[in-house]
Protein backbone atom coordinates (compact mmCIF):
# COMPACT_ATOMS: atom_id res chain seq x y z
CA UNK A 1 0.00 0.00 0.00
CA UNK A 2 1.31 3.12 -1.33
CA UNK A 3 1.15 6.87 0.48
CA UNK A 4 -0.13 5.85 3.65
CA UNK A 5 1.89 5.46 6.69
CA UNK A 6 0.04 4.61 10.28
CA UNK A 7 -0.87 7.56 12.40
CA UNK A 8 -1.47 6.77 16.52
CA UNK A 9 -3.34 9.71 17.71
CA UNK A 10 -3.97 9.48 21.89
CA UNK A 11 -7.50 11.18 22.32
CA UNK A 12 -6.58 13.59 24.93
CA UNK A 13 -10.20 13.06 25.82
CA UNK A 14 -9.17 10.32 28.12
CA UNK A 15 -6.02 12.14 29.22
CA UNK A 16 -6.04 13.85 32.31
CA UNK A 17 -7.27 17.09 31.69
CA UNK A 18 -5.84 19.11 34.77
CA UNK A 19 -2.74 18.47 32.98
CA UNK A 20 -2.89 18.78 29.58
CA UNK A 21 0.51 20.12 28.49
CA UNK A 22 2.42 17.05 30.31
CA UNK A 23 0.00 14.97 29.11
CA UNK A 24 0.50 15.82 25.40
CA UNK A 25 4.41 15.67 26.12
CA UNK A 26 4.04 11.96 27.46
CA UNK A 27 2.22 10.79 24.65
CA UNK A 28 4.88 12.37 21.70
CA UNK A 29 7.25 11.27 24.07
CA UNK A 30 5.83 7.35 24.09
CA UNK A 31 5.95 7.04 20.25
CA UNK A 32 2.39 9.17 19.29
CA UNK A 33 2.32 10.84 15.66
CA UNK A 34 -0.56 12.85 16.16
CA UNK A 35 -2.99 14.54 19.33
CA UNK A 36 -6.36 13.85 18.82
CA UNK A 37 -8.40 16.46 20.21
CA UNK A 38 -12.25 16.04 20.56
CA UNK A 39 -14.00 19.13 20.15
CA UNK A 40 -18.03 19.03 21.47
CA UNK A 41 -20.45 21.43 21.12
CA UNK A 42 -23.09 19.97 23.89
CA UNK A 43 -25.63 20.02 20.17
CA UNK A 44 -24.23 17.72 17.78
CA UNK A 45 -23.16 15.37 20.72
CA UNK A 46 -24.85 15.09 24.25
CA UNK A 47 -21.36 16.59 26.00
CA UNK A 48 -19.48 19.48 25.86
CA UNK A 49 -15.41 18.98 26.00
CA UNK A 50 -13.43 21.98 24.87
CA UNK A 51 -12.79 24.41 22.08
CA UNK A 52 -10.53 27.04 20.96
CA UNK A 53 -8.91 28.36 23.62
CA UNK A 54 -7.88 25.02 24.98
CA UNK A 55 -6.27 24.63 21.87
CA UNK A 56 -4.63 27.65 22.11
CA UNK A 57 -3.23 27.15 25.20
CA UNK A 58 -1.66 23.86 24.29
CA UNK A 59 -0.56 24.96 21.09
CA UNK A 60 2.09 27.16 23.39
CA UNK A 61 3.85 23.90 24.73
CA UNK A 62 3.88 21.42 21.67
CA UNK A 63 4.64 21.41 18.20
CA UNK A 64 2.81 18.29 17.89
CA UNK A 65 0.24 17.63 14.98
CA UNK A 66 -2.95 18.68 16.91
CA UNK A 67 -6.00 16.50 14.95
CA UNK A 68 -9.05 18.03 15.64
CA UNK A 69 -12.39 16.27 15.68
CA UNK A 70 -15.12 18.91 15.34
CA UNK A 71 -18.72 17.18 16.93
CA UNK A 72 -20.52 20.54 16.45
CA UNK A 73 -23.77 21.50 14.65
CA UNK A 74 -22.10 24.66 12.78
CA UNK A 75 -18.49 23.94 12.27
CA UNK A 76 -18.12 26.56 9.65
CA UNK A 77 -18.19 28.75 12.66
CA UNK A 78 -15.27 27.38 14.57
CA UNK A 79 -12.56 27.53 11.43
CA UNK A 80 -11.33 30.87 11.72
CA UNK A 81 -10.60 30.61 15.70
CA UNK A 82 -9.27 26.79 15.51
CA UNK A 83 -6.51 28.09 12.81
CA UNK A 84 -5.83 30.96 14.59
CA UNK A 85 -5.46 28.75 17.85
CA UNK A 86 -3.24 26.47 16.26
CA UNK A 87 -5.22 23.34 15.00
CA UNK A 88 -3.17 21.36 12.58
CA UNK A 89 -6.02 19.13 11.28
CA UNK A 90 -10.00 19.77 11.24
CA UNK A 91 -12.41 17.14 10.62
CA UNK A 92 -15.83 17.79 10.57
CA UNK A 93 -18.90 15.86 10.26
CA UNK A 94 -20.81 14.99 6.94
CA UNK A 95 -24.34 15.04 8.68
CA UNK A 96 -24.27 18.75 9.31
CA UNK A 97 -22.26 19.68 5.95
CA UNK A 98 -24.75 18.43 3.25
CA UNK A 99 -25.23 21.90 2.05
CA UNK A 100 -21.78 23.61 2.38
CA UNK A 101 -18.98 20.88 2.82
CA UNK A 102 -17.51 22.85 -0.92
CA UNK A 103 -17.04 26.33 0.72
CA UNK A 104 -15.97 24.66 4.53
CA UNK A 105 -13.36 22.59 2.71
CA UNK A 106 -12.26 25.38 0.90
CA UNK A 107 -12.35 27.52 4.10
CA UNK A 108 -10.34 25.29 6.05
CA UNK A 109 -7.47 24.73 3.37
CA UNK A 110 -7.33 28.71 3.26
CA UNK A 111 -6.34 28.76 6.94
CA UNK A 112 -3.67 25.77 5.92
CA UNK A 113 -5.61 23.34 8.21
CA UNK A 114 -5.91 19.85 6.86
CA UNK A 115 -9.56 19.17 6.37
CA UNK A 116 -11.02 16.02 6.87
CA UNK A 117 -14.41 14.41 7.01
CA UNK A 118 -16.24 12.28 9.91
CA UNK A 119 -19.29 10.58 9.72
CA UNK A 120 -20.94 8.53 12.79
CA UNK A 121 -22.18 5.15 12.91
CA UNK A 122 -25.58 5.51 11.12
CA UNK A 123 -24.51 7.44 8.04
CA UNK A 124 -23.49 5.24 5.06
CA UNK A 125 -19.94 5.74 3.72
CA UNK A 126 -21.34 6.99 0.14
CA UNK A 127 -22.24 10.33 1.21
CA UNK A 128 -18.33 10.83 2.08
CA UNK A 129 -17.18 9.92 -1.80
CA UNK A 130 -17.97 13.34 -3.33
CA UNK A 131 -15.75 15.00 -0.44
CA UNK A 132 -12.61 13.00 -1.31
CA UNK A 133 -13.70 13.33 -5.21
CA UNK A 134 -14.24 16.63 -5.67
CA UNK A 135 -11.94 19.33 -6.78
CA UNK A 136 -11.41 20.18 -3.88
CA UNK A 137 -11.08 17.08 -1.83
CA UNK A 138 -10.91 16.77 1.93
CA UNK A 139 -7.69 14.79 3.24
CA UNK A 140 -9.10 12.09 5.53
CA UNK A 141 -12.06 10.25 5.99
CA UNK A 142 -13.03 9.64 9.86
CA UNK A 143 -14.96 6.32 10.37
CA UNK A 144 -16.64 6.81 14.15
CA UNK A 145 -16.40 3.36 15.50
CA UNK A 146 -18.98 4.19 18.70
CA UNK A 147 -21.57 7.02 18.58
CA UNK A 148 -19.76 10.08 18.85
CA UNK A 149 -19.57 11.69 22.82
CA UNK A 150 -18.00 9.57 25.07
CA UNK A 151 -14.93 7.81 25.38
CA UNK A 152 -14.45 4.22 26.74
CA UNK A 153 -17.35 2.88 24.23
CA UNK A 154 -17.24 -0.48 22.85
CA UNK A 155 -15.77 -0.86 19.32
CA UNK A 156 -18.52 -1.54 16.51
CA UNK A 157 -17.08 -4.38 14.20
CA UNK A 158 -19.56 -3.88 11.34
CA UNK A 159 -17.97 -0.40 10.69
CA UNK A 160 -14.71 -2.11 9.27
CA UNK A 161 -17.41 -2.53 5.99
CA UNK A 162 -17.00 1.45 6.00
CA UNK A 163 -13.28 1.04 5.61
CA UNK A 164 -12.82 -1.58 3.27
CA UNK A 165 -15.23 0.26 0.77
CA UNK A 166 -12.75 3.03 1.11
CA UNK A 167 -9.59 1.70 1.31
CA UNK A 168 -10.65 0.03 -1.91
CA UNK A 169 -11.52 2.88 -3.41
CA UNK A 170 -8.70 5.41 -2.15
CA UNK A 171 -5.60 3.26 -2.04
CA UNK A 172 -3.74 6.05 -0.92
CA UNK A 173 -6.31 8.14 1.99
CA UNK A 174 -5.82 8.32 5.40
CA UNK A 175 -8.83 6.64 7.25
CA UNK A 176 -9.29 7.46 10.25
CA UNK A 177 -10.98 5.03 12.87
CA UNK A 178 -12.41 6.55 16.47
CA UNK A 179 -14.03 4.71 19.52
CA UNK A 180 -13.36 1.46 20.98
CA UNK A 181 -9.88 0.97 19.24
CA UNK A 182 -7.29 -0.94 21.78
CA UNK A 183 -5.06 -4.13 21.76
CA UNK A 184 -8.26 -6.27 20.87
CA UNK A 185 -9.70 -4.34 17.76
CA UNK A 186 -6.59 -2.67 16.22
CA UNK A 187 -6.21 -5.97 14.02
CA UNK A 188 -9.47 -5.53 13.03
CA UNK A 189 -9.67 -2.08 11.68
CA UNK A 190 -5.65 -2.71 10.32
CA UNK A 191 -6.92 -5.58 8.43
CA UNK A 192 -9.91 -3.44 7.05
CA UNK A 193 -7.61 -0.38 5.82
CA UNK A 194 -7.15 1.94 8.08
CA UNK A 195 -3.96 3.76 9.19
CA UNK A 196 -4.97 7.14 11.61
CA UNK A 197 -5.69 5.01 14.94
CA UNK A 198 -7.47 7.07 17.69
CA UNK A 199 -7.73 5.53 21.29
CA UNK A 200 -8.29 6.86 24.26
CA UNK A 201 -8.83 4.94 27.03
CA UNK A 202 -7.32 1.92 26.08
CA UNK A 203 -3.94 3.83 26.25
CA UNK A 204 -4.15 6.37 29.07
CA UNK A 205 -5.89 3.52 31.31
CA UNK A 206 -3.07 0.83 30.63
CA UNK A 207 0.03 0.60 32.97
CA UNK A 208 2.21 1.26 29.89
CA UNK A 209 0.64 3.51 27.56
CA UNK A 210 4.00 3.25 25.06
CA UNK A 211 3.09 -0.70 24.58
CA UNK A 212 0.11 0.18 23.22
CA UNK A 213 1.34 2.73 21.19
CA UNK A 214 3.55 0.59 19.65
CA UNK A 215 1.33 -2.54 19.34
CA UNK A 216 -1.41 -0.28 17.35
CA UNK A 217 1.43 0.62 15.04
CA UNK A 218 2.32 -2.63 14.36
CA UNK A 219 -0.61 -3.94 13.60
CA UNK A 220 -1.28 -1.30 11.19
CA UNK A 221 1.95 -1.72 9.46
CA UNK A 222 1.91 -5.42 9.18
CA UNK A 223 -1.41 -5.06 7.63
CA UNK A 224 -0.60 -2.74 5.48
CA UNK A 225 2.94 -2.46 4.50
CA UNK A 226 3.83 1.43 3.06
CA UNK A 227 6.40 0.37 0.55
O1 LIG B 1 -14.56 11.01 19.58
C1 LIG B 1 -14.53 10.23 20.48
C2 LIG B 1 -15.78 9.98 21.23
O2 LIG B 1 -16.76 10.74 20.65
C3 LIG B 1 -13.32 9.47 20.76
O3 LIG B 1 -12.15 10.17 20.35
C4 LIG B 1 -13.11 8.85 22.07
O4 LIG B 1 -12.49 9.72 22.96
C5 LIG B 1 -12.29 7.61 21.93
O5 LIG B 1 -12.16 7.03 23.16
P1 LIG B 1 -11.98 5.47 23.35
O6 LIG B 1 -13.18 4.81 22.75
O7 LIG B 1 -10.71 5.09 22.62
O8 LIG B 1 -11.90 5.31 24.83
Amino acid sequence: MVGVSPKIAPSMLSSDFANLAAEAKRMIDLGANWLHMDIMDGHFVPNLTIGAPVIERLRKHTNAYLDCHLMVTNPMDYVDQMAKAGASGFTFHVEVAKENWQELVKKIKSTGMRPGVALKPGTPVEQVYPLVEGTNPVEMVLVMTVEPGFGGQKFMPNMMDKVRALRNKYPTLDIEVDGGLGPSTIDAAAAAGANCIVAGSSVFGAPEPGDVISLLRASVEKAQPST
